[in-house]
C-alpha cells in the first residue's frame, strides 16, 4: 500500500510542462502550454473563474485527464509513460477529494473509507485495522456505522477526505472541495486539509474558485484563466501586489474594501485649484504601524480622508488596506503618493470602487 518515498531533494512533487488539451477540434484549448511545479510539503491553489481550465489541469495529475501534449511527474514518475499496473500504483500515492464528495449512499462511512482499499484487494481484517486509523484523523469515531444520508455536508467531506488517505498516499488533490459547503463548515474542512499536511507530511493542490480558500491554507497560488497560468507566487506576495487585471479582481473579493456609494457621493467636491483623489492603500508589514496618513497630509499640505481600513493577515504576514480621499493640489499629491511609494507601500488610484 506504500507508494515508493520521494524525499524533498528528489525534485519537485508534482511536475507538469507543456500541458496541451484541447476537447473538441478548432475549439478554445481547455489546458494551453500549462506548466507548473509543486515543492513537497506544500499547499498549492489554483484558483480561476469557471471554465478557466482548473478541473481538466487537477485531471491530468493522476491522469483522469490525458493531455495533447506535455508531461506529467509525480513524486519522480513520469506517469505517461506508465502502463496500467504502473499507473495503478502510482494513482495509490495520489488522493482525491471531490466536490460532491462521491459517496457510496448504500455503504457506511466505514465501508465507503476503505472502499478503495476493498478495489486494490486488501484482505477485510487488514482493511479493517486501516480504517480504524483513518476514522480519527478525520474525527469520525462515532460514525463509522452511519449512511452518508445521516451526516451533514462537512462530515461527508470529510469520509472523502479519510478515504482518500485510505492508500497512505503523499499527494492530496482537492477538486472543489468546499465548494459544496457553508463558510464556517469551509472553514472547518480547510483547516483539516491543513493540520493533515502537517501531520501526515502530503503536498496538497487544491483548485477553487474562491481566493478566500487561497488566502486560508495555500502557501502559492496560480492564476488561470482560458487554460493558461496568467500569474504565480507566494500567496502573500499574490494577494499584495497583484499583476494581472483578473487577479486583482480576484483579491479584490477577499482584502477589497468596496467603498459605499454613498459614501462617495456625499465627498465634497475639491476647492478650485485643486484635486480630490481615490486611493487604495496597501500597507505590508512594517508600515501597518507608521504613521503615514498624517506625515503625509502635514509634510505635502494635503487633507486626507479615510474612507474604509481594515488591517488583516495572510499566511500569518500582516498587511493593511485603506481606501484615501485625498485633497490638495495635484503636484502635492503626486509628491506625497511617490513618497509614500518610497517608502514601500502600494498605491492603486483604478479601483473599482463600488466592487
Ligand atoms: N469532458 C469534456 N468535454 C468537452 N469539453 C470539456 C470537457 N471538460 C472540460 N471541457 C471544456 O474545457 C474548458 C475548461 O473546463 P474546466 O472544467 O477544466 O474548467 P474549470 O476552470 O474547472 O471550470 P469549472 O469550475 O466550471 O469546472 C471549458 O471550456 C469546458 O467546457
Amino acid at each position: 500500500m506504500h507508494p515508493p518515498s520521494h524525499h524533498p531533494a528528489d525534485g519537485p512533487a508534482i511536475r507538469l510542462a507543456g500541458l496541451r488539451k484541447r476537447f473538441a477540434a478548432g475549439g478554445a484549448p481547455a489546458l494551453d502550454d500549462v506548466s507548473l511545479e509543486l515543492r513537497t510539503g506544500e499547499v498549492f491553489g489554483i484558483v480561476g473563474r469557471s471554465g478557466a481550465g482548473k478541473s481538466t489541469l487537477i485531471r491530468t495529475v493522476n491522469l483522469l485527464e490525458r493531455p495533447d501534449a506535455g508531461s506529467v511527474t509525480v513524486m519522480g514518475r513520469d506517469l505517461l509513460a506508465l502502463d496500467e499496473a504502473g499507473l495503478r500504483a502510482a494513482r495509490r500515492g495520489i488522493g482525491m477529494v471531490f466536490q460532491h464528495f462521491n459517496l457510496h449512499h448504500r455503504r457506511t462511512v466505514a465501508e465507503n473509507i476503505g472502499f478503495p482499499l476493498e478495489v486494490a484487494g486488501m484482505p477485510a481484517a487488514a482493511r479493517r485495522a486501516r480504517v480504524a486509523e483513518l476514522l480519527p484523523l478525520v474525527g469520525l469515531e462515532a460514525k463509522r456505522d452511519a449512511f452518508p444520508a445521516q451526516l451533514s455536508g462537512g462530515q461527508k467531506q470529510r469520509v472523502g477526505i479519510a478515504r482518500a488517505l485510505a492508500s497512505a498516499p503523499s499527494l492530496l488533490l482537492c477538486d472543489e472541495a468546499t465548494s459544496a459547503l457553508d463558510p464556517e463548515t469551509t472553514a472547518e474542512i480547510l483547516a483539516l486539509i491543513r493540520s493533515l499536511r502537517d501531520r501526515l507530511d502530503l503536498t496538497v493542490l487544491l483548485i477553487t474558485h474562491e481566493m478566500g480558500v487561497v488566502k486560508a491554507i495555500c502557501d502559492r497560488v496560480a492564476v488561470m484563466e482560458a487554460g493558461r497560468i496568467i500569474e504565480q507566487g507566494r500567496v502573500f506576495e499574490v494577494f499584495t501586489r497583484p499583476a494581472q487585471p483578473t487577479t486583482r479582481r480576484f483579491v479584490a473579493e477577499v482584502i477589497g474594501h468596496g467603498v459605499p456609494p454613498g459614501t462617495l457621493a456625499r465627498l465634497p467636491p475639491a476647492p478650485p485649484g485643486q484635486q480630490r483623489r481615490l486611493a487604495q492603500v496597501l500597507f505590508l508589514g512594517p508600515h501597518s504601524t507608521r504613521p503615514v496618513i498624517s506625515e503625509a497630509s502635514r509634510d505635502f499640505g494635503l487633507d486626507i480622508n479615510i474612507v474604509s481600513g481594515r488591517v488583516d493577515e495572510i499566511a500569518g504576514e500582516p498587511f493593511g488596506v485603506m481606501a484615501l480621499a485625498v485633497c490638495g493640489a495635484a503636484a502635492a499629491i503626486d509628491a506625497a503618493f511617490g513618497w509614500m511609494r518610497g517608502l514601500g507601500l502600494v498605491i492603486e488610484e483604478d479601483v473599482a470602487w463600488a466592487g
